[in-house]
């Protein structure tokens, strides 16, 4: 490893948006795969490699094998436990995971279970002392409709309040091109209420401006890539004033969307637009596992990009803390945990840049 990408792996990370079952590592297949030889199931079917592009339904076929291989309650138990300490290994202090608790017929696990398998995980992984704090956002998927939103808020909120503060919201995730926000937009406004915090998945594709600008007036505390909203691209300036006048943090994951061909190649990424006009903006890795990448290479990747020096690296990662979930106290000790890094990645000469 250079001294380049020494200095991204040691740099105090938070990661935001990671999908559970899309962050599964190649090593973490391969036990999967050994476990059911019976399903036929080559690693080349569950990832995106080098550059390669999906269209999006290709991509979406993608979480679909990889499900079949994770159904029982072993195997959510031992994704999580590995995706959480792959996150740790490569410098993530805080982590918040999204998962959708799928069908019981899919996992013969109740959604209930499907949840407190991945609490499971993280109490595991704390009393192990990695070093991570791990927080939970329970995912809704938007093809499952009204209904099904509504029963996964309803345990959120359950979880909320008995979890020891590790759930902490909501995720509206699931193919952009199916269904509409305005049946979840209840459910959505429900879990607002009893105070769990909403990440969005919003304009993931062109022609989203109802549906974005409906979700919009929650607002929602966080935004789920964005790609769509500004007027360059289709988008509109009042969907702009309104994400920056209400200053929701959008989550940007480079790979993710030049891999799944909504965005035509990194140097056109819509970091750019956001972090110039100086909007709070975080990197992610959206699903590190199907597209090969982790956070410290999306961060060297929008450096290389966009120019960015170390500094204003630092200065990124810095500023992720502020659009966390988790509470005012844990913002703290973070905020205390960068400045206690600070000396040791800028002290030294060989990582100047
Ligand atoms: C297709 C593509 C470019 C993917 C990246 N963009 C995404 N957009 C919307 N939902 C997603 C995306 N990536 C993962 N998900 C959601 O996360 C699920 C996998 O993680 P999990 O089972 O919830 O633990 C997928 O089934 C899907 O519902
Ligand atoms: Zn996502």
């Amino acid at each position: 490893m250079d001294n380049d990408a020494v200095f991204y792996r040691e740099l105090p990370k938070v990661e935001l948006h990671a999908h559970l079952n899309g962050s599964v590592s190649a090593q973490t297949i391969e036990k999967l795969i050994s476990r059911k030889p019976h399903l036929n199931i080559e690693h080349s079917m569950t990832a995106i490699g080098k550059g390669q592009r999906r269209t999006l339904d290709e991509c979406f076929e993608v979480f679909r094998v990889i499900h079949k291989l994770v159904d029982t309650e072993e195997d959510i138990l031992m994704v999580a436990t590995d995706v959480i300490k792959e996150f740790a290994a490569d410098g993530v202090k805080y982590l918040e995971l999204r998962s959708t608790p799928r069908e019981e017929r899919d996992t013969g696990l109740t959604k209930r279970s499907y949840i407190e398998t991945v609490i499971k995980a993280i109490q595991k992984c704390k009393e192990e002392g990695v070093d991570i704090d791990v927080r939970f956002l329970v995912a809704i998927d938007r093809r499952n409709g009204t209904e099904v939103a509504l029963e996964t808020v309803n345990l959120a909120e359950e979880f909320m309040l008995s979890s020891d503060g590790l759930v902490v919201g909501i995720d509206l995730s699931g193919d952009p091109t199916v269904g509409h926000g305005k049946d979840l937009l209840p459910a959505l406004q429900k879990a607002k209420n009893s105070g769990l915090k909403l990440s969005l998945h919003l304009s993931e594709i062109p022609s989203q401006l109802d549906e974005s600008d409906l979700l919009l007036s929650l607002p929602p505390d966080r935004i789920g890539h964005g790609t769509f909203l500004h007027p360059e691209v289709g988008g509109s300036q009042s969907l702009v004033d309104k994400v920056v006048q209400k200053k929701i943090p959008i989550e940007l994951c480079l790979t993710s969307n030049v891999k799944g061909n909504t965005v035509p190649c990194y140097a056109k990424h819509h970091f750019k637009y956001w972090y110039e006009l100086g909007h709070p903006t975080v990197l992610c890795t959206d699903d590190k596992g199907v597209f090969c990448t982790d956070l410290s290479q999306e961060y060297q990747l929008a450096a290389s990009t966009f120019g960015l020096s170390h500094e204003a690296v630092w200065k990124l990662s810095q500023q992720a803390i502020d659009s966390i979930f988790g509470p005012e106290t844990v913002k703290q000790q973070l905020k205390e945990k960068w400045n206690d890094l600070h000396p040791q990645l800028f002290n030294f000469n060989f990582f100047k840049k």
